[in-house]
Parts: C-alpha cells; sequence; structure tokens
C-alpha cells in the first residue's frame, strides 16, 4: 500500500487530500448556502413557512461534515465509453463545486455502481479502482486496482479485509466503503419487486436491509416520501442497536418498530402458553376471524318505508336481500359495504320517486341515505364491528367460536383458544401479544390498512403465519425487504421455508437471494456452531467466514461458574472492543449479582457500548441480530434447557454462539450439549 510522501508535490496521496479539503470546503459552500436562505420573502403562510423551516434544518443537518465520516472512500476512473476518461470520487452524499460540477458523488447513483460492481471478468469500462483509507478523519493510505490491466493479478483488499476486522464498539454502522457485490445485487434491486434474504449470522443481512432502504430511496425519493418506508425488527435493543445507521447516511425519515408496535390496539398485558399462541397465529385463524366479521350480516325481513313529505316509500324485502348479498358477495371491507348499504337503499329510493314524475338530486339521495328508517335497516342487516369486542366473544365464548371455527379448528385447538375465565370488556381483557395480532387481522377486514411504500422486515422467521399477514397488509400497494435465516427461528411457530412465509405476506413471487460470505464470526467459532445445524436446520449450508483474524474460541470447565464467567469478562476486556456476555434469561439474574459484587459495571443490549463502557450483559433472548468483539457464553446447557423443546434450544444455542467477532469463550459446569460435542 503506497504512503504519501508530504514533501513530494506529485505525490497521489498529497493530491488526494487536497481533493478531500477541497470538497469539505465546497460541502460547507453547500451547507453556508441552504443556511443563508430567507424564507420570509417565499412564504407568508406560517404554516408553509414551518414546513419549510424544518426542511431546511434537516438539509443543513444532512450537509453536515461529520469529523469521522470520511467524505469520499473511493475513486473510480471510466476509460472510454461511457463516461469518457472521467474521474469520480465516490462518498456518502453528493458534493459540487460553485459552478456545480461534482466533487463527490453518492454512492448510490448509477455512476457508482461500478465501484461495487465491476471485476477483472467484468471491467465495466473501470480502467482504476481506488479505495481510500483513513485514520481518525485523516486520508492515509490508498489501494489500485487496474480493472482492464491484464498483467496485474488480483489480490484480496488490505483496506476492505481491515474494515471487516474493525473492532465493534458503538451501534451498528454502515457498510458503504466495502458493500460486496453479492450484497450490492441485493442493495439496488428494483423497487417494484419484493426480495427474500436467506442467510447465515453475520452474512449481512441486516446491513444489506439498511443500505437497501438508503438506495430506494435515493432512487425514488418523491414516491417513497408520499408513501413511506418501515424498518421491523425483532425488539426495541435491536432497533436501538441498528438506529444509527440510515441517519449516517443521511435518511432521516424511515420509520422502526418492531411488530408488536405495529398491531398495539390494545394494551398487551397477558401471555400465551406456546400451544395457545401457535393456534392464534396460525394461517387458519384468518377465516375464522373473516367468517365472524360476516356473520354479523343478517338479511332484511321486513320492507322499508321512508317517508318524506307527504309521501311513502316502499322498498320490499327481497330487493333489500338482493342488495345485502350482492355487498357480501363483492370483496370489499366490511365497513365499506356498511357505507355502501345506505347509498344502495336510497338509490332504490329514488328509482321510484322518479318513476312517480319526481327529479330528486343527489342532495335528496343523501337525505334519504340519513333518513331514520334506512338506518335502521342499516344497523340491523350490517351492525358496526367493534374489531376488540369480536375476538373478545371469540375467546370467550365457546358456541360463537365454535360456529365460526367449524371445519377450520379442531375441538382441542377451540379448547386451547379459549380464556379459562372470559373477560368482561374489551378495557379489562388481559390481552396478549397474539390476540393484539388477531385484532389487527378483524380491524383490516372492517376497514383496509394503509399500504407503505417499502417494508423491511429483519429476523422475519421468527414471525407467525397471522403476523406475516399483519406485515404484510401494511405493504400491500409496495414492496418489502424479507431477511432471515431459517436456522435461526426461535419461536414455536417459527417458519420452515419462505415459500410458505412469502405466501403468508401477500408477496409470493418474490426473489429468493442467499448469502453465504460471513462477515464476522471467526472461521473456527463458526464451524464449531455449524455442528448444531444438522440438529436443527438439517439441508441449510455452515456459513463461509471471509474473516482472516483466526479468533479465539477456547470451551472450559468451571467449577466456580459464576466467579469463572467474571474472570472471563475480566480477560476479554483486556482485549480492545466490546464485550458480551450471553446467558440463559434463567441466569442474568445471578450473573448481574456476580457482576456487581465484583464491582464491575454493565450494560443492557441496546444501550450503547462506548470506550468507557463495553461489558453487556445479555439474555440469550435478545442476543439475536446483534454481535460483540469477546462473547463470554455462560452454560450452554441452560440456554437450550431455557426452550420449549430442543430444537428450539439449539437454535437458541446457535444464535449466541454466533455474535462473537474476535472471541468466544464458553464456560459450563453442566455438560456441554452433546449435538456441539467438545473441541
Ligand atoms: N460488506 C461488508 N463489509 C464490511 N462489513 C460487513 C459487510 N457486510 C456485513 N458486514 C458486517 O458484518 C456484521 C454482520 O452483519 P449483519 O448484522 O448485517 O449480519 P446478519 O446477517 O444480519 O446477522 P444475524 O443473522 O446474526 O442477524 C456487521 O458488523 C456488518 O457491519
Amino acid at each position: 500500500m503506497p504512503v504519501s510522501d508530504p514533501l513530494d508535490p506529485l505525490d497521489p496521496l498529497a493530491r488526494e487530500r487536497a481533493h478531500l479539503t477541497e470538497s469539505r470546503s465546497a460541502l460547507r459552500a453547500m451547507r453556508e448556502d441552504v443556511e443563508a436562505l430567507d424564507i420570509k420573502d417565499v412564504t407568508a403562510n406560517w404554516v408553509n413557512s414551518l414546513v419549510l423551516g424544518r426542511q431546511i434544518e434537516d438539509r443543513i443537518k444532512a450537509l453536515a461534515d461529520l469529523a469521522d465520516t470520511p467524505l469520499f472512500f473511493g475513486r473510480l476512473d471510466y476509460l472510454h465509453t461511457t463516461q469518457e476518461g472521467q474521474r469520480f470520487y465516490i462518498g456518502r452524499r453528493h458534493v459540487h463545486d460553485a459552478d456545480g460540477d461534482p466533487m463527490v458523488i453518492d454512492w448510490r447513483a448509477p455512476v457508482s455502481q461500478p465501484y461495487y460492481q465491476a471485476s477483472k471478468k467484468d471491467p465495466q469500462d473501470v480502467g482504476l479502482r481506488r479505495r481510500f483509507g483513513y485514520t481518525g478523519g485523516e486520508l492515509t493510505a490508498y489501494e489500485d486496482e487496474h480493472l482492464s490491466d491484464p498483467a496485474e493479478l488480483e489480490t484480496t483488499s488490505r483496506l476492505l479485509q481491515a474494515e471487516i476486522e474493525r473492532p465493534r464498539v458503538g451501534p451498528m454502522r454502515d457498510i458503504v466503503a466495502t458493500i460486496q457485490p453479492e450484497q450490492d445485487g441485493i442493495v439496488r434491486s428494483d423497487l417494484s419487486g419484493t426480495v427474500c434474504v436467506q442467510g447465515g449470522p453475520g452474512t449481512g443481512k441486516t446491513a444489506v436491509g439498511l443500505h437497501r432502504v438508503a438506495y430506494l430511496l435515493y432512487a425514488h425519493r418523491e414516491r417513497l416520501a408520499r408513501t413511506g418506508t418501515l424498518v421491523i425488527g425483532p425488539n426495541r435493543s435491536f432497533l436501538h442497536y441498528i438506529e444509527q445507521v440510515l441517519p449516517a447516511l443521511g435518511e432521516l425519515e424511515v420509520q422502526q418498530a418492531t411488530v408488536d408496535d405495529l398491531v398495539a390496539h390494545v394494551e398487551v398485558r397477558g401471555t400465551d402458553d406456546a400451544a395457545t399462541a401457535v393456534v392464534k397465529g396460525d394461517a387458519r385463524m384468518a377465516e375464522v376471524l373473516r367468517r365472524a366479521v360476516r356473520s354479523h350480516v343478517a338479511l332484511p325481513k321486513e320492507p322499508l318505508m321512508v317517508v318524506r313529505g307527504s309521501r311513502r316509500w316502499r322498498v320490499p324485502a327481497y330487493e333489500l336481500e338482493e342488495m345485502v348479498r350482492e355487498l357480501l358477495d363483492r370483496d370489499i371491507r366490511y365497513g365499506a359495504a356498511r357505507e355502501a348499504l345506505p347509498q344502495r337503499i336510497a338509490h332504490a329510493v329514488l328509482v321510484r320517486m322518479e318513476e312517480a314524475g319526481e327529479a330528486p338530486d343527489d342532495r335528496v339521495q343523501n337525505a334519504v341515505a340519513r333518513n331514520p328508517a334506512v338506518k335502521a335497516v342499516v344497523k340491523e342487516c350490517w351492525p358496526l364491528v367493534e374489531p376488540a369486542k369480536l375476538v373478545l366473544r371469540l375467546l370467550g365464548d365457546a358456541d360463537f367460536l365454535a360456529e365460526h371455527a367449524e371445519g377450520l379448528l379442531t375441538e382441542d385447538e377451540q379448547k386451547l383458544l379459549l380464556w379459562a375465565k372470559p373477560a368482561r370488556s374489551a378495557k379489562s381483557a388481559k390481552w396478549s401479544a397474539a390476540d393484539a395480532v388477531l385484532i389487527d387481522e378483524t380491524r383490516d377486514l372492517v376497514e383496509r390498512t394503509h399500504s407503505l411504500g417499502h417494508v423491511v422486515l429483519d429476523e422475519a422467521q421468527d414471525l407467525s403465519p397471522m403476523q406475516y399477514r399483519a406485515v404484510g397488509r401494511r405493504c400491500t400497494t409496495g414492496s418489502a425487504t424479507i431477511l432471515g435465516d431459517l436456522a435461526q427461528g426461535t419461536t414455536p411457530w417459527a417458519t420452515e421455508s419462505w415459500a410458505q412465509a412469502l405466501g403468508h405476506l401477500g408477496k409470493p413471487e418474490a426473489v429468493v437471494e442467499e448469502l453465504t460470505a460471513g462477515f464476522r464470526v471467526p472461521r473456527e467459532v463458526i464451524a464449531y456452531a455449524s455442528r448444531l445445524l444438522p440438529h436443527m436446520s438439517p439441508g441449510l449450508a455452515a456459513v463461509e467466514s471471509v474473516r482472516e483474524n483466526p479468533g479465539s474460541l477456547a470451551v472450559r470447565p468451571a467449577d466456580d461458574l459464576d466467579a469463572d464467567v467474571v474472570a472471563a469478562c475480566v480477560e476479554s476486556l483486556t482485549h480492545e472492543g466490546s464485550v458480551g456476555l450471553i446467558a440463559a434469561d434463567a441466569r442474568i439474574a445471578p450473573l448481574a449479582e456476580a457482576l456487581t459484587a465484583a464491582g464491575m459495571a454493565y450494560l443492557s443490549p441496546g444501550e450503547e457500548t462506548t470506550a468507557e463502557s463495553r461489558l453487556t450483559l445479555v439474555p440469550a433472548s435478545l442476543a439475536k441480530g446483534l454481535e460483540y468483539d469477546y462473547v463470554v457464553l455462560d452454560e450452554p446447557a441452560a440456554v437450550v434447557d431455557g426452550e420449549p423443546d430442543e430444537r428450539t434450544g439449539l437454535r437458541r444455542l446457535y444464535v449466541a454462539l454466533t455474535r462473537a467477532v474476535s472471541g468466544l469463550t464458553i464456560l459450563h459446569s453442566a455438560p456441554i450439549p452433546e449435538q456441539l460435542g467438545a473441541l
């Protein structure tokens, strides 16, 4: 790797540094231009000026020059055909000079794509690809690849390798400088299609999903600003961990939520046992709910008599019945049909008025639709359905449930659904998370759920069919990026195949891509963890680690488990980077006590690690998606035993074993689960 000679005016590094300095001044000038905007002349309306003011503030924020985030990380020199001898610096955002000429090009622009995709085999008209290395914001190195020079040997990039090996203190960071070709293909796939990514631990699924949102916002900014984008993660601590990535890429508008947040129409205070939750999460419940909602519709028995002034207008029962039947047959929401019915009835009355020689207009039709007699028919035939009340009745009234579950759920399954003690009201009921999903489904039967432009669903393998439906209805008219690993499914309803999951989501046509290169876990550690695969997810390929650092793996029997675990944490903390102590949930309290007794401060998952505070105590149930430079794993057998069945237990253990970036120390007093075996 060439080094700089500051005394040489032709020194390439010095010239690149000069370009960096000029680009920073250009960025400053762009920011000052925005800061100098005077909106008083443009708008007299205070609401407009508030909105405009906020947009300007966001723009100023987006144009900030962050000291530790390099303005560009690469350079492309094109050859002749497409961009005639042009040179582009690739960075996180577009920077132009006073004449509007680009100094740094956004990594998402089409001309940047060869930075990620070009190779010796397919140079894509690129003569030179240069990667830059930074040390604390200073440009200190560069690395060249002459893609069209057959004499130059292909080597692995030291800068890329250094980035992959970099210690992981702090929240998750972006990977724009080092997105790999297979990842880039997913990041840049078109907005119109849904993509599903299967990938083992540390293959970059989360990173790819977040960069795809950033890319789509760039390529379809207006459309997505209107329709909205959402990232769904498994829990709060995970969302905290990833929340900095998009803002660092200049995207401040993306919402984040858990599936529970999406369906939070009632307060969740209860829990279900696994068997009950499985039935509640089963896709057949959608049909039970559909039937139950539609069962509220009653066919009219009596004719309708509308009195207006001195005239009486009669609509016979059979005609009303036809209207109701016709609405039932149409595939529209219960609520929409309920709104349509009075207008239909009013229309029938108007036809009669016209036949009698009157000339009623729209106002008359609306007045008839609001007539008490018409309202009474609607109330009788198409009553309001309150979603929470309907679910309350299904879970509390065995006959009502049996009527609508007939032929769909067995008697045993129905029993599992029924509350031991029926709740009195929707307010006082102890709703579970699965109940909230049922209520959400019912709401959608009554009124269409608003669809966003794009949804990213991470750790998707853990969702129940009913949860997939809840996510799917939030992107019916948009698209989605579905990320997950079947081997890390730890819920009793975890999906067995992506085809099934995509079917429930309503996106059966989605393309399933696979990522197999592992950027997190060292070779030896992933090989050890992958021993579990045949026992819990046969058929899934093990991840191929691209880490060069061999990492360290130690499995040690403990005499005094708590004390030995604390000692292993102390030892891990002598290294640079973050340390995660992962343990079965039931072991968290005693370990917290042991750490406190030893005078060691620790964080909870999702709390930001800093240089001073690097140890996090992680319950196994929250470890998914997170990573630490060094992991101390307490008592693997307890992690397995903490789950209701062995397969789920082994999968939980697999998740815990695959969080380490540099070193994994396992301490056990009980025997190591036999599927893992000795080192
Ligand atoms: N192209 C890349 N260059 C550098 N680092 C990368 C790259 N791809 C992924 N990484 C890093 O590898 C680590 C794992 O990535 P990520 O968390 O996205 O993986 P994942 O597949 O979601 O893992 P899990 O299945 O455990 O949730 C992160 O630190 C991420 O920044």
